[in-house]
């Protein structure tokens, strides 16, 4: 599994038809709001050129590319905090996912109900971030308030208390700066707002003219804020789809890119890689965080490759497709023997060899 990405947003704003085309599912997209009303949770494939080129050399059986889960809830209204709405009772569903894709209506289309009868993309980011604000808070009060019967006083108290007056403030915890052992302390309880998050304004053909178009990406580039571009209607899915932030520019132009892109941004955010197991009759890509080693990458395939891990065989994704084959990539030394403590880098061609 690459990663779980949940995808939020008022309703009747776009999330099911992008969920259908990311998933290449047909769940019900239609015109009213409260279309969704359960959660569906579909997998696209994480696309790597690179096991394309791996294929052609080898020529195997199969290839399995990894993959990333989606999960697409009903539409969130103000209010939502206090069960307003449907989209509250699945926030749970969000809590679990890595990654939160929040869909913005940028689009201009009277027939399109818009449950606040006007194309406002400030203003609807801000309802929802709020209801997510008032969740964690709510949540957060309720870790309190148990930690405190329990009678202990410890740092998670602290760190939670810290959180609450952040939160307060209107702030998202993922600008709290908290560090990696505060974290950890708190990693169970799933904050929502502790969540990365990619924007999707969804626009239509004339969005751009718009005045509210430049005010959203001011106030997207003040805060940071990472944000995709895409028409997500999908008789449009073989227009452009422009991937604008403030750090990567790129103009990509098919649907393979599309799904791409969202999946690559997430990467980034994650900071995830992948790496490659390739033999005869299959050539798979695997997806692990950065600085991984070699050993923690084993028990990935399966328990028994950590359990009884001896060492592990890696060529770099570049001698490989350089060398071709075993011959010649012993013949120049890139054949590598490495411990259970190396780091993998992205791309690694790895066996593992281990006896249980
Ligand atoms: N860029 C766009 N331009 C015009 N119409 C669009 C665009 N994107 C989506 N729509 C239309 O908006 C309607 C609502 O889409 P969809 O069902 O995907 O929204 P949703 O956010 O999942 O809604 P809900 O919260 O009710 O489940 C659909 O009729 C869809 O075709
Ligand atoms: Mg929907």
């Amino acid at each position: 599994m690459g990663f779980h990405c949940g995808i939020i947003g008022l309703p009747n704003v776009g999330k099911s038809t992008l969920f259908n085309i990311l998933t290449n599912s047909n769940i019900p997209a239609k015109n009213f709001p409260f279309c969704t009303i359960k959660s569906n949770f579909g997998i696209a494939p994480v696309f790597d050129d690179r096991l394309n080129v791996i294929s052609s050399i080898v020529n195997p059986n199969k290839i399995t590319t990894t993959f990333m889960e989606f999960v697409d809830i009903a539409g969130l209204v103000k209010g939502a905090s206090k069960g307003l709405g449907l989209g509250n009772q699945f926030l749970d569903n969000i809590r679990r996912t890595n990654l939160i894709i929040h869909v913005v209506r940028c689009f201009n289309n009277d027939s399109i109900i818009h449950v606040h009868n006007n194309v406002n993309p400030i203003y609807d980011i801000e309802i929802i971030n709020m209801e997510l604000i008032i969740s964690d808070l709510q949540l957060c009060q309720k870790e309190i308030l148990k930690l405190k019967k329990k009678k202990v006083h410890n740092d998670k108290i602290i760190i939670l208390e810290n959180c609450i007056h952040f939160l307060q403030n209107g702030n998202m915890l993922r600008d709290l700066n908290l560090s990696n052992i505060e974290l950890k302390i708190i990693y169970d309880i799933n904050l929502i707002t502790l969540k990365p998050v990619i924007y999707i304004f969804n626009i239509s053909e004339d969005s751009k003219q718009e005045s509210y178009f430049d005010k959203l990406l001011n106030y997207m580039n003040k805060r940071n804020n990472i944000f995709i571009t895409i028409k997500i209607l999908e008789e449009m899915q073989n227009e452009y789809l422009k991937l604008e932030n403030n750090n990567y520019l790129n103009l990509v132009k098919n649907d393979k890119s599309k799904i791409n892109d969202i999946i690559q941004t997430g990467y980034k955010i994650l900071k995830l890689q992948n790496f490659f197991t390739v033999g005869k009759k299959e050539i798979r890509s695997w997806t692990i965080p950065i600085g991984t080693t070699s050993i923690q990458a084993a028990k990935k395939i399966h328990t028994d490759f950590q359990r009884g891990f001896i060492r592990s065989k890696i060529i770099s994704y570049v001698d490989f497709i350089k060398f071709k084959n075993e011959h010649e990539l012993k013949k120049f030394g890139k054949i590598r023997i490495e411990g259970k403590n190396y780091i993998i880098q992205d791309g690694d061609i790895i066996e593992f060899l281990f006896k249980v």
